[in-house]
């Protein structure tokens, strides 16, 4: 098991990532000062399913805690203003307290949206992050939380860091194909943006499913250290955190307008092309290095084109992004494999270019 260690203006937090890290959270909620609190876990009606959810439950019962679940619906179009009100009314009905704690349970909807619970809750209520899909190895650090509004993603939110972030692997035993292949855009985000050996290792042995533990751990660690890195140097995105959204100005827009048939990563992979294109397109980034990255996404199953045709719809979307200053667009761009540069002066006209030329001569 290895730990990463995450520096927050409010406190300093454990990131364990391992087979069997789940048998820590006992240990974790002690060290984080929370032993024999009242435990909610929010998770959702997938993931309540799964052998992690058992495993979970036998753990706290191990330790005495007292706990319940609290289930929400699976997928993005739940991680909703209206499931927060639903979650906090379940809270209120179990008589949850400003002491107890919250156990986020699940991928980033689940985490993103417990946690949004947990920083608003009687104004703020301590949590945990359990994730269990391989994407969450991103949204379960750096305490960005959040609900989506029907304008665009992840507009209303905090930051608000988690306690601990237990990140037991095995939980990725269960994961579908396809939903493993999502978490992949993120590693390859990660590695693009920060770690130009772990890009090249994943082009020497792509990952099309989970790997053995003893294969697994040192990519996925070295994948959240460029995060880690990051978010320490930056927490609350003043500036650098910025290129974390490599790939998303774009591919929020898409996964939005495919009313979430795309994943998450899906549509930050497409996003993660039509930004390179952009990139080459200003002369920042060169043909050769677009072309790898968009090999690396293609050798692990990921899309790289949009299929909405309407950029009226996607340049909607673009627009109410959080980056934006108030002059042009603000998009993180690749300069490089392993470098992201964060740009402020971006026309529309220039995305519309970009996102046109993906449809042309698309059947040849
Ligand atoms: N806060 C952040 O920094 C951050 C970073 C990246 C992404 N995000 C957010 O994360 C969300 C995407 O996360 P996601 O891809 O994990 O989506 P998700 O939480 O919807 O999980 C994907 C699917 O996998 C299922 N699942 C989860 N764990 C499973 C398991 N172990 N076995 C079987 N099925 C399982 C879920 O029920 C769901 O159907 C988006 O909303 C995105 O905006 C947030
Ligand atoms: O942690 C960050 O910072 C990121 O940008 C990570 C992204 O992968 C993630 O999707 C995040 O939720 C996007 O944040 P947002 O500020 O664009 O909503
Ligand atoms: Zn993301």
């Amino acid at each position: 098991m290895r730990t990463l260690t995450i520096v927050s203006e409010r406190h300093t937090y454990p990131v364990l990532v391992g087979a069997g890290a789940l048998s820590q959270l006992p240990w974790a909620l002690s060290e984080a000062g929370l032993d024999e609190r009242r435990i909610a876990v929010i998770t959702d009606d997938t993931v309540r399913q799964q052998p992690i959810a058992q495993e979970l439950a036998h753990v706290l019962e191990q330790s005495s805690y007292d706990y319940s679940f609290v289930v929400i619906p699976a997928g993005d179009a739940h991680k909703s203003l209206d499931t927060a009100v639903y979650v906090y009314g379940e809270l209120l009905t179990m008589g949850f307290r400003r002491g107890d704690v919250i156990v986020a349970l699940g991928g980033g909807v689940v985490g993103d949206l417990a946690g949004f619970v947990a920083a608003t809750y009687m104004r703020g209520v301590p949590f945990i992050q359990v994730p269990t899909t391989l994407l969450a190895h991103d949204s379960a650090l750096g305490g960005k939380v959040g609900v989506n509004l029907p304008q665009g993603k992840n507009l209303v939110g905090a930051f608000y860091p988690p306690k601990t972030v237990v990140f037991d692997t095995r939980a990725l035993l269960s994961l579908p194909e396809r939903q493993w292949v999502n978490g992949m855009a993120e590693v390859i985000k990660h590695a693009l943006i920060g770690d130009a050996n772990l890009f090249a290792a994943l082009e020497a042995q792509p990952l099309r499913e989970c790997p053995d533990p003893t294969f697994l751990e040192p990519i996925l660690a070295d994948a959240m250290q460029v995060k880690v890195n990051v978010v320490n140097a930056d927490e609350h995105e003043a500036g650098l955190r910025q290129v974390l959204n490599v790939g998303h100005t774009i591919g929020h827009a898409i996964e939005q307008c495919s009313h979430y048939e795309l994943g998450h990563g899906e549509a930050i992979a497409i996003g993660l092309v039509l930004e390179a294109d952009l990139a080459v397109m200003r002369g920042m980034l060169t043909m050769e290095a677009r072309d790898r990255l968009v090999q690396l996404l293609r050798a692990h199953g990921l899309p790289i084109r949009p299929q909405e045709r309407d950029f009226a719809e996607i340049a909607k979307r673009i627009q109410v992004d959080k980056k934006h200053g108030r002059r042009g667009w603000t998009f993180a761009l690749p300069q490089a494999i392993g470098r992201v540069e964060v740009v402020t002066d971006i026309e529309e006209d220039e995305v519309r270019r970009v996102y046109e030329r993906a449809f042309e001569g698309e059947n040849a």
